[in-house]
């Protein structure tokens, strides 16, 4: 699915209008139709409700949805909260169709006192993706008094306050939403973690807006559904055979981080890689052909670097790198012989992302379309510090440009960038945040590698995957209680995801 600027959303609206053949008026009224239905199924009845409303066309929502919900019995009141002189067109023409049972507050810089009813709850229409500068200070005002309420709160399009695809100040004051009903997508502010205390949860409502359309600037945002992937997985074929699924080597798993490998090994298994081999130490690999005799192992000396030159001839379909690898001289030279040897792309992780911060010269050597698993520690030491998230998304597409690489940025709705282009990952939960889970991913999308997939899709495709796992992984374990192993153990349900659409 993909996400939009304001301005290209307005192109959208402009262009459904057209071929539609319909007014921007009866947009709105759909718009407000369809965020009712949800509302009537999240608010209860009995208790009032205070709709918030501006002077754009968010407000006109506000206006609509005031009308919808008193037609269903609410006891509805508006608060007006008039910044500029003129409503917009079509908000005035829904102003006009408020029923004289629905109270209107008028509330501007000159007057603010008015009243809250204690217990309510509150629909925010006073801007949506219209916002381009610091609200004026008594909205804002406004705005904090009511985040501090109990009664639910419901944003529609966009919580005031937040920019719909810019950064916010640290400080700005931002509607505290239990929910967001947005409109046709979701804003790229929703996936940013300065937001996060601000946005509970969102939801998208489909308004009918056309699909393709030839934008003024680029499309480079995307949320990564179910649909999406569908067409991205592979499903084996029938006489497929294990050499159709690929032989990776993983490289890891060093003194004193032997598990890290080991767990990479693991999911690399259950995600379908055909052979597994491991260049690991003597240690590792005791313990990684007791836990998993799946695997092979190419090293039995202590030295991982000895013996690799050898090992890199064979003709693996590819390599991960770097999961408990150190930071050692020995760690370097292991990078850079990898690199010297193997033209493929590679997927490099944890310790060979601590090498290549240090080394531009290495960092120049990376084969092209390789994938960079970074954690926001590791990141930092790649593109250096950033304020926001979108500060951060500017510098990680700068670096995916110049190495023509991938990165995969770790965190809650991780981020596959490649170049200009961004994919939002929204499975997974905080369960993940343990110790080993990046190990687990850098396996899995090394095992999807070696089955062929394109880089960026072997990327999206396991970030999802690894997501699901947790997801599902909450119906028997607390976000607590779940390990870096149970991963592999619900890899098997979340590939069905797949399976079950297919058939
Ligand atoms: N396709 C859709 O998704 C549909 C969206 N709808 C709804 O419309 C809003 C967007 O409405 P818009 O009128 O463009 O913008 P807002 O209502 O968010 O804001 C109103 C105007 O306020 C001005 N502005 C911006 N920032 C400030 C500020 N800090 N202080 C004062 N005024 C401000 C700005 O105008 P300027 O000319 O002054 O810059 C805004 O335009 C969308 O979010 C949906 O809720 C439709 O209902 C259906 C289709
Ligand atoms: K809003």
């Amino acid at each position: 699915m993909k996400i939009y600027n304001p301005q290209q959303l307005s192109e959208l609206d402009k262009l459904t209008m057209s071929i539609k053949g319909i007014s921007s008026l009866n947009l709105m009224e759909t718009a407000a139709e369809k965020a009712t239905t949800e509302l009537l199924s999240i608010l209860p009845s009995s208790t009032p409700v205070v709709v918030l409303c501006g002077m754009g066309n968010n407000a006109g929502d506000g206006f609509a949805i005031a009308r919808l919900l008193n037609q269903q019995h609410y006891q509805v009141e508006v608060f007006w909260l008039k910044f500029a002189d003129q409503l917009s067109a079509d908000a005035q023409a829904n102003y006009h169709r408020l029923p004289a049972e629905v109270k209107v507050t008028e509330i501007d810089e000159t007057q603010t006192n008015f009243e809250l009813s204690k217990q309510s709850n509150y629909i925010d229409c006073i801007f949506g993706v219209g916002l381009n500068r610091p609200m004026p200070k008594f909205v804002q005002a406004i705005i904090e008094d009511i985040n501090q309420k109990k009664g639910l709160k419901i944003a529609i399009d966009v919580p005031s306050g937040m920019y719909a695809h810019q950064a916010n100040k640290p400080n700005d004051i931002r509607f505290k939403t239990d929910l967001c009903l947005s409109f046709h997508a979701p804003k790229l502010s929703f996936f940013c973690s300065e937001n996060a205390a601000f946005l509970n949860d969102f939801k998208v409502i489909d308004i009918g807006l056309v699909e393709d359309h030839n934008f003024s600037t680029p499309l480079t945002c995307h949320y990564i559904t179910q649909n999406d992937l569908l067409k991205i997985y592979k499903p084996r074929q029938q006489f497929s055979h294990k050499g159709s699924f690929g032989h990776a080597l993983l490289i890891g798993g060093n003194t004193g981080m032997h598990g890290s490998v080991i767990l990479s090994a693991e999911t690399a298994l259950r995600s379908g890689v055909g052979k597994l081999s491991v260049h690991s130490n003597a240690i590792t690999n005791q313990v990684l052909l007791t836990r998993q005799p799946e695997a092979m192992t190419t090293n039995i000396d202590e030295d991982l670097s000895l013996n690799l030159a050898e090992v890199l001839l064979k003709d693996f379909d590819a390599i991960g790198l770097g999961m408990g690898l150190g930071r050692t001289a020995e760690a370097s030279e292991i990078v850079s012989t990898v690199f010297k040897n193997i033209q493929k792309p590679v997927l490099l992780d944890a310790d060979a992302l601590y090498v290549i911060s240090k080394n531009e010269a290495l960092r120049r050597q990376i084969s092209p379309k390789s994938i960079l698993t970074p954690h926001k520690g590791e990141l930092k030491g790649l593109i250096g510090d950033w304020q926001t998230s979108y500060e951060m998304l500017d510098k990680v597409k700068a670096f995916s440009h110049k190495y023509n690489v991938i990165v995969v940025v770790k965190e809650a709705f991780t981020k596959v960038v490649c170049g200009d282009q961004v994919f939002i990952n929204t499975t997974g939960n905080p369960a993940l945040a343990t110790a080993g889970s990046g190990d687990c991913l850098a396996g899995m999308i090394t095992a999807l590698m070696a089955q062929s997939y394109e880089s960026l899709n072997a990327a999206i495709l396991g970030v999802y995957l690894h997501g699901i796992t947790a997801d599902l992984a909450l119906s028997q374990e607390s976000q607590e209680s779940f390990l870096a192993s149970d991963i592999s153990k619900f890899l098997g349900r979340a590939f069905k995801y797949f399976e079950c659409e297919q058939n």
